[in-house]
């Protein structure tokens, strides 16, 4: 007899046929009923094996961030907000990217010495002697500055920063510098200077609440420009090399930031800074220690045998041109990753205002030094090099009073001061030492 089932299934003609076929269906549905539920299985097995690899792989993630990160752990917490406390009245809690920079170092000093709180963030990459970087790293934390090593690519650890301290600026200093280097490592400087700096601006724009800004464009952004002094309304649209149109694209880019989620932006366009725990990439440095080992140093020349100038800039004048930005700076005025009203966005010069020449430079030096250096003059490659630099910074002075005060004599003589105490007389490289010394006689120090 066929089953209650069966007739559910099939329509009720009579006949054997009705009956076998009932059968085999039945059969057939048993088997089809038991390769579903096989399925069934598998694919359960399946979503739990799926589930269980996820969980082993976000499981390793944090476990292998946790053990080989520098950051995270209620420790580092307490060291980050310890860092951040401010120690006077309407004090700031700043950020510093780039702190173990040679800009970075003085302008965290600065802020600390006055009572504000800093966070520093450094990547320690091997651009330049990271030795040099290290030695900054204990000044600062000497001075109770904490620095976390980190990349502001790292947008994970950028929110962790801003979930531990609520900061009230960042002062964003962490960039690929060099002018000449950027035909050797492009990438670099799209690296840090484009995508570091949108990955930052997101973490500002999404904290709540958000921070005021402060950052380093760059006197090179003027390009090709011919008419001096150079005032921030001139032409920016000429740049001679990748770096200087990566500064200039952060100049648009933090426009947009401001514009779109009123984060209050101040971009400061730095002229050829220099000073002690300066960078080693950089001309005067490379020209000390070439002179003291007795080796010959390039001078470049332009067109014409012209000789190359540059507004060279004391780093106590630039630290004192941050310093009164962060002031100034007005605040953000979004939240929750909306603009509320509208921001201030500011672009202002820092220069010294009188350029000199190269060879005027390497005549000073000669005179702190008490040595002569074997001058190698060369045409300017076409490497990205503008002819000269000459800074307007009536603007610094109307905003906040930015008035420099250091020739580059007196600069110098503090640079060759430092340097003689920090390396001493002999310093001796090794060859292991120098890279990408490819492009010229810049040695950078590794
Ligand atoms: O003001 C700026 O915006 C820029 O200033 C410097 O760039 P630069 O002015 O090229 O500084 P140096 O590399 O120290 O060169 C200074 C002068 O010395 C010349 N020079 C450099 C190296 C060399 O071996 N010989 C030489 O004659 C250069 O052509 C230039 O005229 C910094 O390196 C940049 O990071 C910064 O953004």
């Amino acid at each position: 007899m066929p089953s209650k089932l069966e007739d559910e299934l099939f329509p009720s003609t009579p006949g054997k046929f009705k009956i076998e076929r009932a059968h085999t269906m039945n059969r057939q549905f048993h088997r089809c009923f038991s390769s579903t539920s096989t399925m069934f299985v598998w694919a359960l097995l399946l979503i739990a094996l799926t589930a269980s690899y996820l969980s082993l792989q976000s499981f390793l993630d944090t476990g292998s961030r946790y053990f080989s990160a520098s950051w995270g752990g209620i420790q580092w917490e307490k060291q980050v907000r310890n860092s951040a406390q401010t120690h006077r009245n309407g004090g700031m809690s700043v950020l510093v990217t780039g702190a173990a920079g040679f800009v970075g170092t003085h302008v965290s000093l600065a802020l600390k010495k006055r009572g504000d709180g800093v966070v520093g963030l450094d990547n320690f990459n091997d651009y330049y002697d990271q030795s040099l970087k290290k030695a900054r790293k204990s000044l600062l934390n000497e001075h109770g500055i904490f620095i976390v090593e980190g990349d502001i690519n790292d947008a994970k650890l950028l929110d962790k920063l801003f979930d531990v301290v609520v900061f009230t600026h960042v002062m964003h200093l962490a960039a690929q510098a060099g002018v000449r280097y950027a035909m050797e490592n492009p990438q670099s400087y799209v690296h840090s200077n484009i995508a570091g700096l949108v990955t930052l601006l997101e973490a500002c724009k999404s904290a709540n609440p958000q921070p005021s800004i402060v950052w380093a464009s760059s006197s090179s952004v003027y390009g090709l420009n011919d008419k001096v002094p150079f005032s921030e309304s001139d032409r920016t649209d000429r740049p001679a090399s990748l770096y200087a149109a990566t500064k200039k694209a952060g100049e648009e880019i933090t426009h947009t930031y401001n514009h779109i989620y009123g984060l209050s932006i101040t971009g400061l366009r730095f002229f050829t800074v220099y000073g002690p725990w300066g960078r080693p990439d950089m001309a005067y440095f490379s020209f000390t220690r070439n002179i003291l080992q007795g080796k010959p140093i390039t001078v470049y020349r332009g067109k014409n045998r012209v000789d190359l100038a540059r507004d060279f800039t004391y780093i106590d004048d630039i630290v004192k041109g941050c310093l009164g930005s962060l002031d100034t700076s007005g605040k953000s005025t979004g939240s929750g990753g909306k603009k509320r009203g509208p921001a201030p966005f500011r672009i202002f010069n820092l220069g010294n205002t009188s350029p000199v020449t190269v060879p005027t430079l390497v005549s000073i030096l000669e005179r702190h030094l008490q040595k002569k250096a074997k001058r190698n003059f060369v045409d300017m490659p076409g490497n990205g090099d503008v002819p000269f630099t000459h800074a307007n910074t009536s603007l610094a002075r109307k905003a906040f009073g930015y008035k420099p005060t250091t020739d580059l004599q007196t600069g110098l003589k503090k640079f060759v001061k430092w340097y003689l105490s920090y390396y001493g007389y002999n310093h001796v490289i090794h060859e292991g030492q120098f890279r990408h010394l490819k492009s010229g006689s810049v040695a950078v120090l590794d």
